[in-house]
């Protein structure tokens, strides 16, 4: 389901108003549309004490309409606008003056709405303090007004549009932000709904249509195109009835270490539980008995003598020869690798060779990489990167995290998998937000599994960004069942392993 960024939603409002419909006439959609879902979701409204917070933007002019909608409908509505009037846009001045000419109560300023609220005790406080229009952390008047809604007990919160203090675009709080418990929004979503922490300030979303004409979007050749993964959007290929191990994805894994034997079993089994033909697990001959015990199904390929328990930079060449015999559709590239100096010179000697088959750079193959990271210029990668890892890698801080995921896919041609509650998927031009997964899944190993499940349906024929969106939802989707059936601290990667099937199946449905 598309999204917007703040910038696109202000493109579109301002293509409507300039060619179509009139602002006024936008905002009377949205603040009546508020009124009918309020109407909907608020039992006993005709009961509710309401404060309406109206700010100086049109979110504010909004929350103007919505207070003359609603004034007739409930037992007391108060308005408190922080702001100057003469500030006012045209639209939002409109919708002033309609509930001054009704006499809506106006309240002065800060201290009477506390003592107000001391005496009727707000139970339904509409929030149209700030919408896509926040530019700067909110401070002084703006930031205690929040704070003040924030403290009252036994309130319901609606915010306009988006909860006040969130920034749309990336779902950062600017110092302080409301704490909503129903967001209605124009038009779409934005990524601000979809991104932490913004998605747990908002609490429910309703999205509301205000009438802009489709003809405005098909008219906007957005560039860049935002999505949240809805599982209708999941779409498996059907297996060919005439497929054979040897074409229904070759996947190989190339990791391990001694003491990290786990995480290359887990991608592999996970990639093979996805549906791949043949899954080969490349790994230093030290821990190879361990492996071969754990293994039925994936062929295990020890690399150097008995004693090798991490991959050094001569055992580049044995595996290159195997990999150009065995020709596989994708490799996975770092889980459990380590980061020895000779294994670091291990990967990059195998990413300079290797050019037209598609990898999936996980764990510590993306720590080989931090320093050097023009080795990835025309070749087919994924990349799964948690927070930390990506961090690393782009050498500053993660805040925009969504547009350091696009920036980082385009400036180098890969797709980025940012790992983390809201997981970023993007090629720098269609980026994806995840909303399947929970906390459980903060547990070791599931990163390993994430990346065994992309390298399966890159094999099985996928394109990368298809396949990582697909297993992305996935993989978060298990955990969410596993979750479901026992709970969130029941969930582990080798629980997700077991559930792949099962869950292809309840998607597919
Ligand atoms: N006609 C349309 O386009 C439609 C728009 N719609 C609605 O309008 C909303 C967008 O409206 P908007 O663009 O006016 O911005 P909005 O979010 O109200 O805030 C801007 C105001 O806040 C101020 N301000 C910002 N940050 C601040 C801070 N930290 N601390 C203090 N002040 C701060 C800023 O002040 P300034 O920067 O000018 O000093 C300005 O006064 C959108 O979310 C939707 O609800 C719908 O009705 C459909 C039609
Ligand atoms: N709070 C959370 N909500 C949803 N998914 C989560 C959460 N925490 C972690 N995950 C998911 O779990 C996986 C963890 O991967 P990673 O950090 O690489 O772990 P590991 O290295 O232990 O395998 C990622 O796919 C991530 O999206
Ligand atoms: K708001």
């Amino acid at each position: 389901m598309k999204i917007y960024s703040s910038d696109q939603m202000k493109n579109i409002d301002f293509e409507t108003i300039k060619k179509y419909i009139p602002g006024n006439i936008l905002m009377e959609h949205a603040g009546i549309e508020t009124v009918r879902i309020i109407e909907k979701k608020i039992q006993n409204l005709s009961e509710k004490k309401v404060i309406v917070l109206a700010g100086a933007g049109n979110n504010g002019g909004d929350s103007f309409v919505v207070a003359r909608g609603l004034s007739s409908k409930v037992s007391k509505l108060d308005i408190y606008f922080i702001g100057e009037e003469e500030k006012l846009s045209e639209d939002s001045r409109l919708n002033y003056n309609i509930c001054k000419k009704l006499n809506l109560n106006f309240i002065k300023n800060f201290e009477e709405l506390m003592e107000l609220n001391e005496k009727f005790k707000y139970d339904i406080i509409i929030d149209g303090i700030f919408g896509i229009g926040l530019n700067r952390n909110v401070i002084g008047e703006h930031y205690n007004l929040i704070s003040f809604v924030n403290n009252l007990k036994n309130k319901f919160v609606i915010s306009l549009d988006i909860p006040s203090g969130v920034n749309s675009n990336t779902g950062e709080i600017q110092k302080i932000g409301i704490n909503a418990d129903l967001t209605i929004a124009y038009h779409g979503g934005k990524l601000g709904h979809f991104l932490y922490p913004g998605r747990e300030y908002r609490g429910k979303l309703s999205i509301v249509d205000i009438g802009i004409p489709n003809i405005v979007e098909s008219e906007d050749d957005l560039d860049d195109i935002y999505e949240i993964i809805k599982k209708e959007d999941i779409k498996f290929k059907i297996r060919n009835k005439n497929i054979h191990k040897g074409n229904a994805g070759k996947v190989v894994c190339i990791g391990g270490k001694t003491g990290f034997s786990g995480a290359i079993y887990m991608a592999s089994e996970a990639a093979l539980n996805s549906g791949s033909g043949l899954v080969y697990s490349i790994i230093p001959k030290g821990i190879n008995t361990i492996l071969e015990q754990k293994s039925t199904e994936t062929i295990t390929v020890p690399i150097g003598d008995e004693k090798r328990e991490y991959f050094r930079a001569i055992d580049y060449v044995e595996t290159i020869n195997f990999i150009n015999e065995i020709k596989p559709d994708v490799i996975i590239l770092g889980p459990g690798i380590g980061r020895e100096e000779e294994t670091i010179n291990y990967i990059l000697k195998l990413l300079n060779e290797i050019n037209d088959i598609n990898i999936v750079l996980d764990a510590d193959g993306l720590y080989a990489i931090k320093d050097d990271l023009a080795i990835l210029y025309g070749k087919n990668i994924i990349m799964t990167p948690h927070m930390g890892e990506f961090k690393r890698i782009i050498k500053s801080d993660i805040k925009n995290k969504l547009e350091k995921a696009k920036l980082f896919s385009e400036n180098y041609g890969v797709i980025t998998v940012l790992k983390g509650a809201d997981t970023i998927i993007s090629n720098g031009k269609k980026t994806y937000i995840n909303l399947t997964g929970n906390p459980g899944m903060a547990t070791a190993g599931t990163g390993d599994v994430l990346a065994g499940i992309i390298a399966s349906f890159v094999g099985q024929g996928y394109n990368r960004l298809e396949a990582s969106k697909i297993s992305v939802f996935l993989h978060g989707y298990i955990g969410d069942k596993i979750a479901e059936y026992e709970s969130e601290e029941g969930v582990t990667a080798n629980k997700i392993i077991k559930k792949i099937g099962e869950c292809i199946k309840d998607i597919k449905k």
